[in-house]
C-alpha cells in the first residue's frame, strides 16, 4: 500500500513552503489541505496539532508532525533512499541544524518584529537583521548551496524567507545588501521544486499590508 501523505498547509507561510520543497525534492505525491487561518482554523488542525494549533502539520498515514524543521528532517528520514537533505557526518549534521535553527530565531524572529511593527521603530532589528544576513553570507562562503554542491536542509529552511526579504524592506525602509544571498536564491529559484512552492513577493506584500491592518499597526 502506498504512503498517504497529507498537508496542513497555508500557502503563504514560510514553514509550509519548506515542507513542500522538500516533498517535491523527494518526488514524494501529498494532498493539500489548505487552512483559512485569518477566520477559523479547521476541526482537523486542531485535532493535529493541539499544542500550538499551527500549520504545517504533515500527517503521514494518518499520524501527525508538527514544527517545519522536524516535518523536514522526518521526510529526509523516511524516504532517505533519494535526495538526501541532511548531510550523513554527524558533526555536518549538528552544523545544519544550528544553521537552520539560526535562521529561525535570527531572521524570522527579527524580521517580524520588523514587518509587524509601526513605521519606524525597530532601528535595532534592522541593523540586527542586516548582520544576522551577513552572518550566513559567511557561512555560506564560496560554497553554491549551504548544503555544499547540493541543495539541502539549511537551504530548505532559508529560501521561503528570501520571497519577504523585499517587504521587510518597504516596510522597515531600509535596505537588505546581501549580495551572496542573491546569487544563492536566484540558484535555488531554478529548481523545479522551489520555483513551484515559494511565494510571490507581491502576494506576501499584499498579505504582510493586511495583517498590519488587522492587528492594528497601519
Ligand atoms: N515554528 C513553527 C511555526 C509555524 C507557524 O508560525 N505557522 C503559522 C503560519 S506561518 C500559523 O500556523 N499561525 C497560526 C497561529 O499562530 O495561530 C514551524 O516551524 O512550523
Amino acid at each position: 500500500m502506498g504512503d498517504e501523505v497529507v498537508l496542513l498547509d497555508f500557502n503563504l507561510s514560510m514553514f509550509c513552503v519548506r515542507v513542500k520543497i522538500a516533498l517535491a525534492e523527494k518526488g514524494v505525491e501529498f494532498e493539500n489541505k489548505v487552512e483559512d487561518l485569518v477566520n477559523t482554523k479547521s476541526a482537523l488542525l486542531l485535532q493535529m496539532n493541539p499544542v500550538y494549533k499551527k500549520v504545517p502539520v504533515l500527517i503521514h498515514n494518518g499520524k501527525p508532525i508538527s514544527e517545519s524543521l522536524i516535518i523536514v528532517e522526518y521526510i529526509d528520514e523516511i524516504w532517505k533512499d533519494r535526495a538526501p537533505l541532511l548531510p550523513t557526518d554527524p558533526y555536518q549534521r549538528a552544523q545544519a541544524r544550528f544553521w537552520a535553527d539560526f535562521v529561525d530565531q535570527k531572521v524570522h524572529e527579527v524580521a517580524k518584529r520588523i514587518w509587524t511593527g509601526k513605521v519606524g521603530e525597530h532601528e535595532a532589528e534592522k541593523k540586527e537583521l542586516v548582520e544576522n544576513l551577513k552572518q550566513l553570507e559567511e557561512a555560506l562562503g564560496e560554497m553554491p548551496y549551504f548544503g555544499g554542491d547540493t541543495f539541502g536542509f539549511v537551504d530548505i529552511a532559508l529560501i521561503p524567507f528570501y520571497k519577504w526579504f523585499s517587504s521587510y524592506e518597504k516596510i522597515g525602509n531600509f535596505k537588505l545588501d546581501c549580495p551572496k544571498l542573491t546569487a544563492w536564491a536566484n540558484r535555488c529559484l531554478v529548481k523545479e521544486s522551489v520555483s513551484k512552492f515559494v511565494s510571490d513577493e507581491k502576494d506576501v506584500h499584499e498579505f504582510v499590508l493586511s495583517h498590519r491592518k488587522r492587528i492594528g499597526v497601519d
